[in-house]
């Protein structure tokens, strides 16, 4: 059935577990996802960022979004486990109203490369605007290193605890993303991983509310040498530790953001499949291996964020 995100993720606060957020851009993604969530009978949230909706939309972002969100409901009406929608870093006001009017369950401002105040104005207007309509919100306050909003963010810009207290309060947002050290992409952190337990510790305290894991890909090393193995060139590619990931969970993280590595699988299980198989051109038979490949990591992530079973 198709849900409110926050539905999914109040639970999961409650019960210290997390759902992860798998980001698509097309249909074969959707479905490699949902199979995995069936099968782990876990809710789920899908995600698109604004470059998916303009991607599916050709440039309209109406288009792009009905396209996912009817195609998501649609999918999600057909089975007994929780379906989310969800806007990931919803930067451009004009994509923030179409995914709202075109009905999906919650949508991200991201407005955290402005200025404190800034950011929480901004965040203000857009959860007046989403709860009138039923949706939920979920905002960030920090920065990741790497590509952050389009803009390379120097280095990180990590989360001040006391500023979110304040921040949610005046907000009233649903859900929040605190920078404590991740950043976006295949490769993560100059050295050694270091993610800030204490800090997310206090946010989880000072805010009691769902908070999100940006930038939260392993990079499991088996699809990165498998897709190196038919051509690929992923040199360096490094993600987050999964024992992180789990700390971060026992500490309050509740959706996490996962698209670098279904990206990984499915592109190693397509250029295996192409390799093997030269004589198919059949769309709906050279992506199907990448699509299980994808499948195989939703239903990893499920097991390990005790996800699965809570349908
Ligand atoms: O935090 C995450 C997941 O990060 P990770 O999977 O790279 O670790 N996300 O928010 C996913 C970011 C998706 C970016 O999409 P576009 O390329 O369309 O802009
Ligand atoms: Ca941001
Ligand atoms: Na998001
Ligand atoms: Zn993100």
């Amino acid at each position: 059935m198709y849900v409110n995100t926050k539905e999914i993720l109040e639970d999961a606060s409650k019960k210290y577990y997390a759902v992860p957020a798998f980001n698509i851009n097309n249909l074969e993604f959707l479905m490699a996802i949902l199979q995995g969530a069936v099968e782990k009978k876990a809710p789920i949230i899908i995600e698109t960022s604004e470059g998916a909706i303009k991607y599916a939309g050709n440039g309209n972002p109406l288009r792009g979004a009905r396209f996912f969100a009817e195609t998501v409901k649609n999918y999600a009406e057909s089975l007994d486990i929780p379906v989310a929608l969800h806007l990931d870093h919803g930067k451009n006001l004009e994509y923030i109203a179409a995914a709202i009017k075109a009905g999906y369950s919650s949508v991200m401002i991201d407005a955290s490369h402005e200025e404190f105040e800034k950011n929480l104005e901004i965040t203000k207007e857009v959860v007046k605007w989403a709860h009138a309509a039923g949706v939920s919100v979920e905002a960030e306050l920090g920065q990741l290193a790497g590509i952050e909003d389009n803009v390379v963010a120097k280095e990180n810009v990590l989360v001040d605890p006391q500023q979110a207290k304040i921040f949610v309060e005046e907000t009233n947002v649903d859900f929040l993303a605190p920078a404590i050290g991740t950043s976006h992409g295949a490769f993560k952190f100059k050295g050694e991983a270091k993610l800030d337990f204490e800090r997310l510790k206090r946010v989880k305290e000072l805010t009691k509310i769902p908070l999100v894991l940006h930038g939260a890909s392993s990079v499991p090393t088996k699809f990165v040498e498998l897709a190196e193995k038919y051509g690929a060139n992923l040199g360096g590619a490094k993600g987050v530790p999964q024992e992180d990931i789990k700390k971060c969970v026992e500490l309050g993280i509740n959706k996490v953001n996962t698209d670098t590595d279904l990206r990984i699988a499915f592109l190693a299980g397509l250029r295996k499949h192409l390799s093997e198989n030269e004589k198919e051109f059949d769309p709906r038979k050279y992506f199907k291996e990448g699509m299980e490949f994808v499948k195989e990591v939703v239903m990893e992530r499920l097991e390990f964020l005790n996800t699965a079973g809570k349908a």
